[in-house]
Order: structure tokens, then C-alpha cells, then sequence
């Protein structure tokens, strides 16, 4: 059945301004003024905004790490994504050393298929580059949809790949049109920390964060950089959590290399002094990299406000406390990385970003969906509200305040690190697909109706938003 949409104040990364937006067949087929259409749906957006539903480039949904597996699945990971705002993500696949590339592509698709209540995609972890590797690539890249490939540059011995790795990478993703995304931290040198800190006795959460220095965030982030100038290739930098990455970052756009930051709320709003709580408890606030000491807070906030960081990712890597971070009792270096953030990514940047005056409402549709849907060859299926967009919209109540909580939130984890935050606004309906997945709040949608979605690479959808360059509107990508 068609749907109209009424009286809502729709926003873009561009535009804001009153409209009606007629859906039909899932597909977003009229923007207007006082427009009606026979046997649609009225859907009533009387002071509400009419956003594009979120996109969280960055989730681990049931995931082995850390000696366990996230506490979120492709099924209750996007139902609280939708929730919260979100109408498409896009998950890491991991691979292994000597495994085809194709048969941990399909452990994926298994682990999301007939889960998934909204859209989504795979980035695809490259652990080696070898002949296997270099064969595979082309058709994971140009077939699967999978244009963005993530090199890890710490967890050593487990996930971490060496220099050269990464730099192979990178001319691979040149040539092929792939976005390479890194974890940028000196992963040797923070093995030697660790070892070092418990020798010494020193094994309380907080250690986490004192063994991976933020210069050592900064020196990987600027390596990193630097070898995609020398492959003249282009990269996303993930959670980028200080001031000494953002400068690296910032130096090398300077420079016109092709290079993207992300951060997430976390690092936005919590800071190091977290993983000091006591009974255990900084074990909820382990992430890598770590949460940092606050004035960090206002760098990212700036560079956020003025494009020197791009996007936010949830990183959403849940844990249980009980049973799964306590695995880390008596030494932090096994407390399991990671933290759950999928609902609340979209709303905590509304309400610290917008209601707080840090950005505009418009950066605030760009950063939480638009560029993402730009960077990652989404664009324009789905990060706007356009004719002929996939009408995956969010309609959202800006005139409610909420507190954020363990009791009240759907992730399928034992809490929330952002319990008691009180926050602005709440997304109300979530359509994905012109399909309810959340209405008045309540979740109606279907279990197994999120579809995986081929993305076009970085080259097609995105030649145009390179650093310095004019923007205009290319690509899109296509459901399977
Ligand atoms: N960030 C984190 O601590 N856990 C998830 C894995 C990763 O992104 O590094
Ligand atoms: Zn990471
Ligand atoms: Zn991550």
C-alpha cells in the first residue's frame, strides 16, 4: 500500500522545508506541498522531522572477539538500530589467514539472513594480501557489492595485519575501487604496554586505556595516511577517538590526500576517567581505542563541526557485564573490546550535536546518514529524501526529552554506558522500504525483511565528494 506522509518538516544534508512525501511500491515517488494520492496511508508528521533513516557504517553484530561473541545478532542489532533511527548498517565480516574470502562472505550472509530487520551490507576484513587474495578480490569488490575492505593495525596476533599488508591493500583498493577503512593503533607497541603494565602488576581496567596512548592513535593514523598517498589510494579511518589523529587527518585532507575519519558517541561523550569506576565496572567503558581524557571531547566535536571528521559509526560491539567483560577480572587485557551503541548513535548526535549548538541540523543528516550513504556507494538508493530514494525515513519528535537506559533500551546486553544521560528527541516512525519497521514507538516489522544491499565502489559513487572537490549525486546500489 502507498503511504503519504503529512505535514512534517523535511531535512537533507541540504535542505529543510515543510512537505509531503508520497511512497509507493517502497520507493519514494513524490516531495511536495498539500499533495494527496488515492488509497495511500496517511501518516501524520505534524511537528516532526522527516529525516533519512540512519546508516551505521560500523557494527560487529555476532561476532567471535575476545574469546566470546557479541551479545547482539543480525535480529535484535538491527531491531535496535531501527529503534533507534537507523535503516541500514553495514557489518564487519572477518576473515582468516588460508580461508577463502568467499567462504567467510558466506558465514556472513548466514549469520544475517532471516535476521535482519533492516537493510544492510558487509565491509570485508583483509588479514593477508597472497595470489588467493589478489584472485578473489575483483569479484567480492565488483560482484558481491562488498567495496570496502578493513585493515587492522593492532590486536596483535589476532586480527592485525602488518604494513605491508595494508599497503598492498591499498593499491588493490585503487586499482579495484574499494574504500580501505583502518583501526589505526600501533599494535606492537601497545602488546609491549600491556606486557609491561602486568608485570607490574597493574591489572584494572583502567590500565586498558593507559597501555594504548593516544600518540600511538595518532602515529598509526598518519602511517596510514601516509601510505595512501604513496598507493595514491583513498581510506576511511575508523573510530577515531584524539587530537593527535584528528591533526594527521586533518594534515594530509591539507595535503589532498583521499582520506575519511569517523568517530562515535562514545568518545563524544564519555572519557577516560569511566574505566576508574569502581567493583569492576570500567570494564563497561573498554573500547579500542580507548575512551581519553575529556578536552579530546571538544576536538572531535570541532573537527566534526568544520569536516575534518566526516562521519559517526556506533562501533557497536556489545558484551554483556555479566559473563562476558568480567572474562577480563584480575587482567584488563582480556576484558572483551567493545560497547553497545547501535540505538543511540543517531539521538545522541541530534541532541548533544544539534540541541547543543555543536552543529546544524543539516551536518547532522550529512554525518549520521548522507555521507556515509556517499563514502560507501549507498548513495542516492538510500542517505537522502529524494525522489526515486529508497524510502527508508525516519520521523522524528524533536519536543521530548528521554534518559537513556539499560531498563528501556533493546539492544540484548545488561547495560547501557550511557545510563542516566538525558537526552533530546526521539524517533517515533521508522519506515524502511516504505515498510513500518518501528511505528509509535512500538517495533512491527519483520523479522527477515531486511534485504543485503550490493554497493557500488568508491569510485563510481564517490569520485566526486574527494577532498577539494565539488560534490554532485552518482551511483547508488542495488538489493538482492
Ligand atoms: N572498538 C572495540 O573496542 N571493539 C570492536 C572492534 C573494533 O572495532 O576494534
Ligand atoms: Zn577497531
Ligand atoms: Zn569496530
Amino acid at each position: 500500500m502507498s503511504k503519504l506522509i503529512k505535514n512534517g518538516t523535511v531535512v537533507t544534508a541540504v535542505d529543510q522545508y515543510q512537505a509531503d512525501v508520497l511512497i509507493e511500491n517502497g520507493i519514494i515517488t513524490q516531495i511536495g506541498l498539500n499533495l494527496s494520492k488515492e488509497g495511500a496511508e496517511i501518516v501524520d508528521a505534524s511537528g516532526h522531522y522527516v529525516f533519512p533513516g540512519g546508516i551505521d557504517p560500523h557494527t560487529h553484530l555476532e561476532m567471535p572477539f575476545g574469546g566470546t561473541v557479541t551479545a547482539d545478532d543480525f535480529e535484535t542489532g538491527t531491531t535496535a538500530a531501527a529503534f533507534g533511527g537507523t535503516t541500514t548498517i553495514i557489518d564487519f565480516c572477518l576473515t582468516n589467514k588460508g580461508r577463502p574470502l568467499s567462504q567467510s562472505v558466506q558465514t556472513w550472509h548466514q549469520k544475517a539472513a532471516g535476521k535482519a530487520v533492516i537493510d544492510y551490507g558487509f565491509h570485508l576484513m583483509i588479514a593477508e594480501i597472497n595470489d588467493e587474495v589478489l584472485a578473489e578480490l575483483p569479484k567480492m569488490i565488483h560482484e558481491e557489492g562488498i567495496t570496502s575492505l578493513k585493515v587492522f593495525m593492532a590486536y596483535k596476533n589476532v586480527f592485525q595485519a602488518d604494513d605491508g599488508t595494508l599497503y598492498r591493500t591499498l593499491v588493490e583498493a585503487k586499482r579495484h575501487g574499494a574504500l580501505v577503512m583502518v583501526h589505526a593503533e600501533n599494535g606492537d607497541v601497545i602488546e609491549y604496554l600491556i606486557k609491561e603494565a602486568l608485570e607490574a602488576g597493574n591489572t584494572d581496567p583502567i590500565y586498558h586505556a593507559l597501555t594504548r596512548p593516544s600518540l600511538i592513535e595518532g602515529e598509526a593514523t598518519g602511517r596510514a595516511a601516509k601510505l595512501t598517498a604513496l598507493a595514491g589510494s583513498q581510506l576511511y579511518v575508523v573510530h577515531v577517538t584524539c587530537e593527535e589523529a584528528v591533526q594527521q587527518i586533518a594534515e594530509a585532507r591539507n595535503q589532498g590526500v583521499d582520506i575519511w575519519g569517523e568517530t562515535c558517541p562514545q568518545y563524544l561523550m564519555l572519557d577516560q576517567t569511566y574505566l576508574e569506576k569502581p567493583n569492576f565496572e570500567g570494564a563497561k567503558y573498554v573500547w579500542s581505542p580507548p575512551l581519553r581524557p575529556q578536552y579530546h571531547q571538544e576536538t572531535l566535536w570541532t573537527a566534526l563541526k568544520n569536516g575534518q571528521l566526516q562521519t559517526l559509526g556506533s562501533d557497536h560491539c556489545s558484551f554483556n557485564f555479566n559473563g562476558q567483560k568480567d572474562l577480563g577480572l584480575g587482567d584488563f587485557s582480556k576484558i572483551p573490546n567493545g560497547g553497545p551503541c547501535i540505538e543511540d548513535r543517531f539521538s545522541i548526535l541530534y541532541s548533544e550535536g544539534v540541541v547543543k549548538g555543536r552543529i546544524t541540523l543539516n551536518q547532522f543528516v550529512d554525518i549520521v546518514s548522507t555521507r556515509i550513504a556517499k563514502l560507501f556507494g549507498l548513495f542516492p538508493k538510500k542517505g537522502t529524501i529524494a525522489v526515486g530514494c529508497d524510502a527508508d525515513i525516519v520521523i522524528f519528535n524533536p519536543n521530548v526529552t528521554r534518559t537513556i537506559s539499560a531498563e528501556t533500551h533493546h539492544m540484548n546486553v545488561d547495560y547501557n554506558p550511557f545510563e542516566g544521560i538525558v537526552i533530546s528527541g526521539e524517533p517515533v516512525t521508522v519506515l524502511s522500504r516504505g515498510e513500518y519497521v518501528i511505528r509509535n514507538k512500538q517495533f512491527v516489522g519483520t523479522v527477515g525483511a531486511g534485504q543485503f544491499v550490493k554497493r557500488d565502489t568508491y569510485h563510481a559513487a564517490s569520485r566526486e565528494v574527494k577532498p577539494g572537490k565539488e560534490e554532485s549525486v552518482k551511483g547508488g546500489a542495488t538489493h538482492v
